[in-house]
Order: structure tokens, then sequence, then C-alpha cells
């Protein structure tokens, strides 16, 4: 089983507008709910992939009971999510249909309790014992330490489960220090944890701070990785137009997919890079388009960087 933790999950609403502008009213022509918050995403995505997963994280109120209807009968995956008091956030995805951009509004996500806090970390523990690999996404919720993932990864390295790091700002960088397997930041995460804007030198740096592989997503220029066994640029054969909302969940999914099938390294990135385009053509986050993705897997150009 691969475990996938959102501790902030989020009941993700997609609208869609012909065109977006600030200071004006706007026609909605079609709304979207879905489960959300990105370990939720790459829990989808690696159940559609025929991977068992088990998600968990924190989910309350009224819009995480939506959360978890959405989520009931998904094959191949299970919630494990932790009930708490306060109600689970809304993220607001803005779809322009004329531009072709997004804007993304998210909120902070509800208190969480010094108990319900307890209540995950035993949850969590008991999960790990299960899993293959555990990927930790997203944003904290108020009231979880910021350090949560630097011991998250802490406990997962100490029961021999390969972990990778996703987020962002300070508890991407107090998770980096505690060494894990895999972090996927995006070219100004990365930049923003290391103080370089290329690319390279960037990776490196995280390289040193403690992670062992760095996969920048470089957004329709695919992924960068630097990893102990060599270093691959992955690129799409062209852009894609669409919703990108959740194509680095997609790519994280498909590269816990490629380390629990041991694939070689150029491989997993191309299934990455073909996925993240795939889930672009697709109305919202955690889904992707099949026919792309099989269309594009054979296109993905993988070279060595240097
Ligand atoms: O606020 P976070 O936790 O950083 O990101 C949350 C989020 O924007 O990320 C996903 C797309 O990657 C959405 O499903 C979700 O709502």
């Amino acid at each position: 089983m691969i475990l996938t933790v959102t501790l902030n999950t989020a009941l993700d609403i997609t609208h869609r507008v012909a065109s977006l502008r600030p200071h004006t009213s706007h026609r909605v022509s079609e709304v979207i709910e879905r489960p959300g918050g990105k370990g939720v995403n790459v829990g989808r995505v690696l159940a559609a992939l025929g991977h068992e997963v088990t998600v968990t994280g924190f989910a309350g109120g009224g819009t995480g009971r939506a959360l978890r209807d959405g989520l009931a009968g998904t094959e191949g995956l299970t919630d494990a999510l932790v009930p708490v008091a306060g109600a689970t956030r809304r993220t607001i995805a803005v779809v322009d249909e004329h531009s072709g951009d997004t804007t993304q509004l998210n909120e902070p996500g509800p208190q969480i309790a010094p108990a319900e806090w307890v209540t995950f970390l035993d949850r969590y523990a008991e999960l790990l014992s299960g899993a293959s690999a555990v990927a930790l996404c997203g944003s904290l919720p108020p009231g979880v330490p910021v350090g949560a993932y630097a011991g998250l990864i802490r406990t997962a390295r100490s029961m021999g489960v390969p972990v990778l790091l996703d987020t962002s700002g300070e508890p991407l960088r107090r998770g980096v220090a505690a060494r894990p397997d895999i972090i996927k930041p995006n070219a100004d995460e990365l930049a923003e944890l290391t103080g370089s804007h290329d690319p390279l030198r960037a990776t490196e740096s995280a390289r040193r701070r403690g992670a062992h592989t760095v996969i920048t997503s470089l957004g329709p220029n695919g992924l960068l990785a630097t990893t102990p066994e060599g270093r691959w640029h992955a690129t799409p054969p062209g852009r894609m137009h669409g919703n990108p909302t959740g194509a680095g969940d997609s790519a994280v999914a498909a590269l816990l997919s490629g380390l629990v099938t041991r694939l070689p390294w150029p491989s997993r990135l191309a299934h990455a890079v073909a996925l993240s385009a795939a889930t672009v053509r697709a109305p919202a986050a955690g889904e992707f388009d099949r026919a792309t993705y099989e269309r594009l897997l054979e296109r993905v150009s993988v070279t060595t960087a240097s």
C-alpha cells in the first residue's frame, strides 16, 4: 500500500468563466466539486493507475463530509482521514476559458487542536507499518507545528519507508533537513529554499541540505531530476492547454508508482511528465486524460542534464 498524507485537505471547487476580469462580476458556466488537497489528488491518481493507496490527514465539518463522500467507492483507495472538530477548507480554482489561465484561492484550513494532532501521529505510525512508500503533501493547517513534516519524515525513515515531500516555505526547509528520499518543489519553491535561481545549482544546494533526490517541476518545460544515480531533464512534446491544477500531484503519483515498481529513473520521469500533461487536459485536479497520457508517454524526451 502507498500512503499519502494531506494535513490540509480541501474540497476543491473549480469555476469556469468565459474571461476573468478583476472588479467585474462573472457568470460561471460550470462548477466542479472534488475531494482535494495535494495528497488526496495523488491518492486518486495512484488508485486510477491500479495501486492500493491509503489517504490520511484531517477532515471535518460539512466540507469534510462532502470530501469523504467524494472518495467513497474509489476502487483501490482507503480513507483513513482523522476526524477533527473544525471544518475542512475549500479551495477555489477559477479557469478563464479565453486565456486558459487558472486563478487559485486557497483557504487556510481549520484549527487543529493538540489532541487531534496526537491522534494523527498515532494513526500515521500505524499506517506506515503497512506502507511501501509515503508522500507528505501540501500546506499545513493552523495548529500543526511548522516542523511537522520533519518529524513525519524521521518516523518514516526509522521504519524504513521511503518518503517523498511536496510542500513549500518553512515546512519544506525543515523537512529537507530531516533527509527525505525525494522532494518535488517547483522552480520558485526551490529558489526560495536555496536562494539560487539557477535550477541546477539550486538542486545541488537542496541535496547538500539533506534531500537525496530533487525533482524540480519546470511547469510546461517538464521536470529536472537530480538523483544519486544521475541527472535528467524530461520534457513534454508540446504545451498542453487546459487546467494545470493538480499537474504536480500527478507527477508525484507517477514518481511513487515508479519507486514501488522499481522503474529506472528515465522511465519514471517520462511517466511523470506524460501524466502531468494529461492532467492539464482533465477538468479537475486528481484526474487525467488516459488517452493523452498513453499518447504522450512515447513522445516525452528524457536527456541527461549536465
Ligand atoms: O494549499 P496547498 O495545500 O498548498 O494546496 C492545495 C491545493 O491547491 O493543491 C491542489 C493542487 O495541487 C488542490 O487540489 C488543492 O486545493
